[in-house]
């Protein structure tokens, strides 16, 4: 319980995140709202802030109702602990506080629970809705995906419902909040499974090579057709066949798929004969459908063909629940994989992650996590190593602040020269979304010198 929002959702959060967690948290940001809470589920453990109760004076209205009380407070002194203490609480803990000082005083709150309450023990010890098996931080909570928010579960429970149907389905969400990961989890749940899963950037790939992408060609179909080939919608045969950016197609082509999807056949480019092909189609786009079919740049009646299942994902900003879980897997996965010491985040610098706003959404935070993972050492994640745009609240940065940022450090904090540069220009490529090209660009160097110096990094690493 805490009037701070921030703190609540970055302690529900943290509390989230812990894999085989036996309680399920609620956060509340008034002692009315715990007390209400309270009425009907009397044995529980509250983590109350003394100053968002009105002092300690105030903790016993809270133990009365059979709880034990854990209390918290920023202006934490041994004065302030004993007088809690007196009050009823069985615990204090000084904010800030990180997630496992937090996860250890509960443990040991529930295990000091009276064994006079044995039926109620045992329903708190019983999580609130079943949990996947727990295989540290980086576990999944749905093929592949990351996050228990309710948004999510509804994300989840509509994927499993549609996976079994061939209809097509009409993915919509931001860049970066996983319409990929969802047509891949739709693929996974369906009776397709075991047939291919062909994904097809349309924005990745030339207009003019498009259609021979998407359905093939014959040798001599044009310039450069110099052997035979089996486009995406032929090797999707049996399985699912996915069209990330469906917006960016342009009109002709568009004409041509809306045939493919009517008569199941596919025709090389430059061929007669047509051939029969078993494709589910998943599409996707971070455009809005309708806008576009507005404009005029997306057909209306591929639009209705293709818009059989609509997904929507929702950006992470509208479930901020899922960033620290999110960050925790990320870490977990990276500091494995780049042998690092990594166990968590200090409460600052998780407070910082739940107030950025991610408008890269989840691709943006997994790129921060993993900067912060090859460039840092350490136990827990600081503020000082988060990237500046997460430091900066969201804003980009400047390039006077790269520089002030790495010249505003206390002595001790001073990186060698090869690592401060190489903190600019991963930067810089996330800035421009892993885009070498722009991030160069923007350095006023050339591409070359990016991909040479990552080279000299790796080299460095693995010496
Ligand atoms: N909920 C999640 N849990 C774990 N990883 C996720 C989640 N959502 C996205 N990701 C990861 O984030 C990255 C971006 O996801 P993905 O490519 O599916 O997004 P997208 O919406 O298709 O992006 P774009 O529109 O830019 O193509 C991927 O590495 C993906 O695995």
């Amino acid at each position: 319980m805490d009037a701070d929002p921030v703190q609540r959702r970055t302690v529900s959060a943290q509390l989230s995140a812990q894999a085989g967690l036996r309680f399920a948290p609620t956060a509340f940001a008034t002692k009315a709202e715990a007390l209400e809470r309270l009425a009907d589920r009397p044995h529980a453990i509250v983590v109350a802030d003394l100053e968002t109760v009105g002092g300690v004076d105030e903790l016993g209205g809270l133990s009365s109702h059979d709880s034990s009380v854990i209390a918290m407070s920023a202006r934490g002194s041994v004065h302030a602990a004993v007088a809690a203490m007196r009050a009823g609480a069985i615990d204090f803990l000084p904010k800030p506080f990180g997630a496992a000082a937090l996860l250890e005083r509960l443990n040991a709150a529930i295990a000091e629970w009276p064994a006079a309450r044995p039926a109620e023990a045992k329903r708190a010890e019983t999580p609130a809705a079943p949990k996947p098996a727990a295989t540290g931080l980086a576990r999944e909570d749905f093929e592949g995906f990351i996050g228990r928010s309710a948004a999510m579960g509804l994300v989840y429970d509509q994927i499993s419902r549609i996976a079994p149907s061939k209809a097509p389905v009409f993915v919509t969400g931001e860049s970066g909040t996983g319409k990929e990961l969802c047509a891949e989890a739709i693929h996974g749940r369906s009776g397709r499974a075991g047939g291919p899963f062909i994904a097809l950037n349309c924005s990745a790939i030339p207009k003019d090579l498009m259609e021979s992408e998407i359905f093939g060609h014959v040798r001599g179909a044009f310039t450069g057709a110099t052997e035979n080939r089996t486009g995406a919608a032929e090797l999707a045969d049996g399985g699912t066949l996915f069209l990330d950016e469906i917006g960016e197609m342009d009109l002709g082509l568009q004409a041509k798929l809306l045939r493919f999807i009517q008569s199941g056949t596919v025709q090389r480019v430059g061929d007669v004969t047509a051939r029969r092909v078993d494709v589910r189609i998943v599409c996707a786009t971070h455009r809005d459908p309708f806008a576009e079919i507005a404009a005029g740049r997306f057909r209306e009646d591929l639009f209705y063909r293709l818009h059989v299942l609509p997904i929507q994902l929702p950006a992470l900003r509208e479930r901020a629940e899922d960033i620290l879980p999110l960050a925790s897997a990320f870490l977990a996965r990276y500091a494995a994989e780049e042998a690092r010491a990594f166990r968590g985040f200090e409460p600052e610098a998780a407070a910082m992650l739940m107030r950025h706003a991610w408008p890269g959404n989840v691709r943006e935070l997994q790129n921060a996590i993993r900067r912060v993972v090859v460039l840092h050492q350490g136990a827990e994640v600081t503020v000082a190593m988060l990237p500046q745009t997460i430091r900066a609240g969201g804003a980009q940065p400047s390039r006077n602040e790269f520089a002030v940022v790495e010249t505003r450090a206390a002595p001790q904090l001073v990186a060698p020269f090869w690592e401060q540069e190489r903190s600019i220009i991963e930067c810089a490529v996330e800035a421009h979304g892993g885009n070498i090209a722009r991030a160069a660009a923007a350095l006023e160097i050339s591409p070359s010198t990016i991909y040479r110096k990552r080279q000299a990094w790796l080299e460095r690493r693995t010496a």
